[in-house]
C-alpha cells in the first residue's frame, strides 16, 4: 500500500518537476517577447540600437543607482493606496497558495489513517474548509490583479501625458536630433515597461520573495535535515541560472539588434513605397529583408541550444534532488520520523521554492530594464530644450508700451545683423550678419539659389530657432520680448510642401483656427472654413468631392494632388487671419490652372498684410513689392524687379538668365 501510494506520488512529483521546469521556461519566456516588442527601436539603456550588431558590443551597461531606482518607485507614488491594497491581497492569496501542500499532506495522512465513515466525516469536514480558503484566495487574487493592472494603466497615462507634453514644447533643435520613431517608441514601449517595473514586478516579485521564504521556513518546519538536503543544490543553481542569464542577456540584446535592423528595413521601405515600386525594387528589397529576418534565425538557434542546455540541466538537477529527497525522504520514514504526508507536502513546498526563486531572478531582470527604458524618457522630461513658451495673460495688453495689436504687427520685420548656425550643424554659417527691411503691409519675395537660406529667414522668424547674434524686430518690438505664441498666431504659413494631418479637410482647415479647438462654437467655426477656403480658391475642388469637407485627406494629405494641399494649407493659413503670411513656393511647377488659382488667391489675401514669398516663379517675383536676393548668407540686392533687372552682372539679373526660377504663363 505505501509502495503503492509511493508510485502514485513519484508520478506526481515527476509531473511536478517538469511543471516546475516549464515553469521556469514560463518565468524567463514571459518577458521575452515584450522583450523583443519593446527592444525591436532599443538596447538595454533605452537607446535607439547602434546601426550594426558589433557596435552592440560597446553599448553601456545599466548599473542599479539607488537614485534611478528611488526616481522609477516615484512613479508608484500617486498610486500608493491602490498598491499597498494590491500587496495586501497579495499576502493573502499567498498565504492561500502556500497553505495547499500543507493540506495536502494533511488528506493524505488522513487517508492512510482513518476508515470508513469516519474518513468521510473528516474528509467532508476538510473540504468545506478548503472550499472557504480557495475562495478567500480567489476573491483575494482578483483584487490583487484587478488593482495590479489597472494601477500600471493610470501610471502609463500619467507618464505618457508627462512626455507627449514635455516633448511637444521643445524646441525644433530637438526635433532635428531626436528620430521620430524613437520619440512614439519612448512614449508607447518604454512607458510600458517603466511601469510595468513598479507595478506587476513589485507584485511578482513581492509574492516570490514571501513564497520562497515561507517555503523554505515550512520545508525546515517538516524537517530540517531534508530541507537541508533540498537546498543544497539552490546555490549551485542560483549561480547556474545567474550564468546564463547574463548570456542570455547578451544573446537577445545581439537578436533584439539584428531585429531591429530587420524592422528599419520594413519601415523606411513601406514608408518609402512609391520610390521601391518606381524604380522596381521589389525583389531587392525582398532579399534584404529575408537577409535580416536570416541574422535573426541565426542568433535564435544559438539562443535556443543555450536554453535547451540550461532546461536539460536544470531537468535532471531537479530530478536528482527528487530522488535525494526520496532517498532520504523514504529513510526517515523507515525511522517513522516522517509520514508520507510531510514527505508530500516537503516536496511540494521544494517545488514553489524553486519556482519563486525563479520569480527573483525575473523581478531583477525587470526592474534593470525598468531603469534601462527610464534613463531616456527622464532625459527627455528634464526641462532642457524646452521652448520659452509665455501664454499672453489677461492682463498683458502691452509691451514696452506699445499695443498688442494687429497695427503693431503689420509695421516693418526688420532682421538687423543676424548670423545663423543650425545647432546640428555649427560648422555651416548660413546667416552671416543679415540685414534686411521688409516693408509693412507689403509684398517681399525673397530669391536665391537652392540652399541660400530662404526658408531658414522665415524659421527665424517664427522663432523655431534663436539667431547666435543679431535681432529680429517687428516695428520697435524685438520678436524675442513678444509672448511666442501670440507673434505665431499672428503670422500665416504655407511651407513649400504641406503636410496635412489624415483627418477631414473640414478638420485641417479648422486647425488653422486660433486658441483651443472646442471652445470654438462649432457654428462660428463653420462659415469662417467656408469662407477661408473660398479664400484660398479651395472650395471649388472640395465642394466636387462626394464627402465634400467630410473628405479624409490620407496619410500626410496623399489623396490630394500638390495643388489641392496648397490651397487646403492655404486655407488653414488664412483662417487664423494672420498680419504677416510667409508662403515657401513650390519649387515643382503646378499644373497652369491650379498655379492660376494659387496666384488668384494669393492676390486676395495679401491685402493688407505683409507678406514674405520664398519664391521660385519669376511670376509671382515679377508682382512682389520688393525683390531681395540671398546670397552667401546675406542680402545682396534689393528692390523692385525692373530696379533688380537694370543692374549690371546682379545676381538676379543672373538667376532669371539661367532659370533657375520656374516661369509659369499665370493667364493661362
Ligand atoms: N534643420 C536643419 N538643420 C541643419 N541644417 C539645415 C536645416 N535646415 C536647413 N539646413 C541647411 O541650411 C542651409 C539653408 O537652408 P534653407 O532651407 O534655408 O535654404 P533655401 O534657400 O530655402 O533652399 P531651397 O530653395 O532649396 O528650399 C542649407 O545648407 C541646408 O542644408
Amino acid at each position: 500500500m505505501v509502495f503503492h501510494r509511493l508510485t502514485l506520488l513519484s508520478a506526481c512529483i515527476q509531473r511536478s518537476s517538469n511543471l516546475f521546469i516549464r515553469s521556469h521556461q514560463f518565468q524567463i519566456y514571459k518577458f521575452t517577447p515584450r522583450r523583443q516588442f519593446s527592444l525591436t527601436f532599443r538596447n538595454q539603456r533605452g537607446d535607439r540600437p547602434p546601426p550594426s550588431a558589433k557596435n552592440a558590443e560597446k553599448r553601456p551597461k545599466v548599473k542599479l543607482s539607488f537614485n534611478e531606482l528611488g526616481r522609477l518607485f516615484q512613479l508608484a507614488q500617486h498610486e500608493k493606496g491602490r498598491i499597498g491594497c494590491a500587496i495586501v491581497l497579495l499576502f493573502l492569496s499567498s498565504g492561500v497558495t502556500m497553505s495547499v501542500p500543507y493540506f495536502l499532506g494533511k488528506i493524505i495522512d488522513m487517508l492512510q489513517t482513518y476508515k470508513h465513515d469516519e474518513l468521510r466525516t473528516r474528509l467532508k469536514q476538510m473540504t468545506l474548509v478548503l472550499v472557504g480558503v480557495f475562495a478567500v484566495g480567489a476573491v483575494a487574487n482578483f483584487g490583487r490583479v484587478y488593482l495590479i493592472l489597472t494601477t500600471s494603466q493610470r501610471i502609463i497615462k500619467r507618464i505618457r501625458e508627462q512626455l507627449f507634453n514635455s516633448i511637444l514644447r521643445k524646441e525644433m533643435a530637438f526635433f532635428d536630433k531626436q528620430k521620430t520613431g524613437e520619440l512614439v517608441n519612448r512614449l508607447s514601449s518604454d512607458t510600458e515597461v517603466m511601469s510595468n517595473a513598479v507595478t506587476q514586478n513589485i507584485s511578482d516579485g513581492l509574492r516570490a520573495l514571501t513564497q520562497s521564504v515561507a517555503g523554505v521556513g515550512l520545508m525546515f518546519y517538516i524537517s530540517p535535515q531534508l530541507a537541508l538536503v533540498g537546498l543544497t543544490t539552490v546555490p549551485p543553481l542560483a549561480v547556474g541560472a545567474i550564468l546564463f542569464g547574463r548570456y542570455i542577456k547578451r544573446l537577445s540584446s545581439k537578436v533584439q539588434d539584428a531585429l531591429a535592423q530587420a524592422t528599419d528595413v520594413v519601415e523606411e521601405r513601406f514608408s518609402n513605397i512609391r520610390t521601391v515600386k518606381a524604380f522596381s525594387k521589389e525583389e531587392q528589397e525582398i532579399q534584404l529583408y529575408n537577409q535580416r529576418i536570416s541574422d535573426v534565425l541565426k542568433l535564435k538557434y544559438k539562443e535556443s541550444l543555450a536554453y535547451g542546455v540550461f532546461f536539460g540541466m536544470t531537468g535532471l538537477s531537479g530530478n536528482l534532488i527528487v530522488l535525494s529527497v526520496f532517498y532520504f525522504g523514504g529513510v526517515s520514514m523507515s525511522q517513522e520520523s516522517l509520514t508520507i504526508g510531510d514527505l508530500s507536502s516537503f516536496l511540494l513546498y521544494a517545488f514553489w521554492v524553486g519556482v519563486s526563486i525563479s520569480g527573483i531572478f525575473s523581478f531583477h531582470l525587470e526592474l534593470m530594464k525598468g531603469v534601462g527604458a527610464s534613463q531616456a524618457v527622464w532625459s527627455i522630461l528634464n526641462e532642457n530644450h524646452n521652448e520659452k513658451l509665455t501664454f499672453i495673460g489677461e492682463n498683458q495688453r502691452t509691451i514696452q508700451g506699445e499695443a498688442l495689436t494687429s497695427a503693431l504687427m503689420l509695421r516693418d520685420i526688420i532682421f538687423d545683423s543676424v548670423s545663423f548656425r543650425y545647432p546640428t550643424r555649427p560648422d555651416v554659417l548660413v546667416l552671416d550678419n543679415l540685414t534686411l527691411r521688409v516693408p509693412g503691409g507689403q509684398v517681399l519675395a525673397i530669391c536665391g539659389s537652392s540652399g541660400s537660406g530662404k526658408s531658414t529667414l522665415a524659421q527665424l522668424l517664427l522663432r523655431f530657432y534663436e539667431p547666435q547674434s543679431g535681432k529680429i524686430s517687428i516695428g520697435p518690438i524685438p520678436i524675442t520680448d513678444m509672448p511666442l505664441q501670440w507673434l505665431r498666431t499672428n503670422i500665416g504659413t504655407v511651407p513649400q510642401e504641406p503636410i496635412l494631418f489624415s483627418s477631414s479637410i473640414y478638420e485641417n482647415i479648422a486647425y488653422g483656427y486660433p486658441g483651443p479647438l472646442e471652445s470654438a462654437q462649432e457654428t462660428l467655426l463653420k462659415p469662417k472654413v467656408l469662407e477661408a477656403s473660398n479664400t484660398a480658391n479651395a472650395s471649388g475642388f472640395i465642394e466636387q468631392l462626394p464627402e465634400k469637407y467630410n473628405t479624409k485627406v490620407g496619410e500626410r494629405g496623399a489623396m490630394l494632388s500638390g495643388g489641392q494641399k496648397q490651397r487646403v494649407a492655404l486655407s488653414r493659413a488664412i483662417l487664423r487671419d494672420p498680419s504677416i503670411l510667409v508662403l515657401d513656393e513650390a519649387t515643382s511647377a503646378l499644373d497652369a490652372q491650379s498655379e492660376y488659382l494659387v496666384q488668384e488667391a494669393l492676390e486676395k489675401i495679401m491685402v493688407n498684410r505683409t507678406v514674405i514669398i520664398i519664391a521660385h516663379r519669376l511670376s509671382t517675383i515679377i508682382k512682389a513689392d520688393q525683390i531681395a536676393v540671398l546670397d552667401k548668407g546675406r542680402i545682396a540686392e534689393q528692390g523692385t524687379y525692373a530696379q533688380l533687372m537694370n543692374i549690371e552682372n546682379g545676381i538676379f539679373r543672373k538667376l532669371v538668365a539661367t532659370q533657375t526660377m520656374v516661369d509659369v504663363d499665370v493667364g493661362a
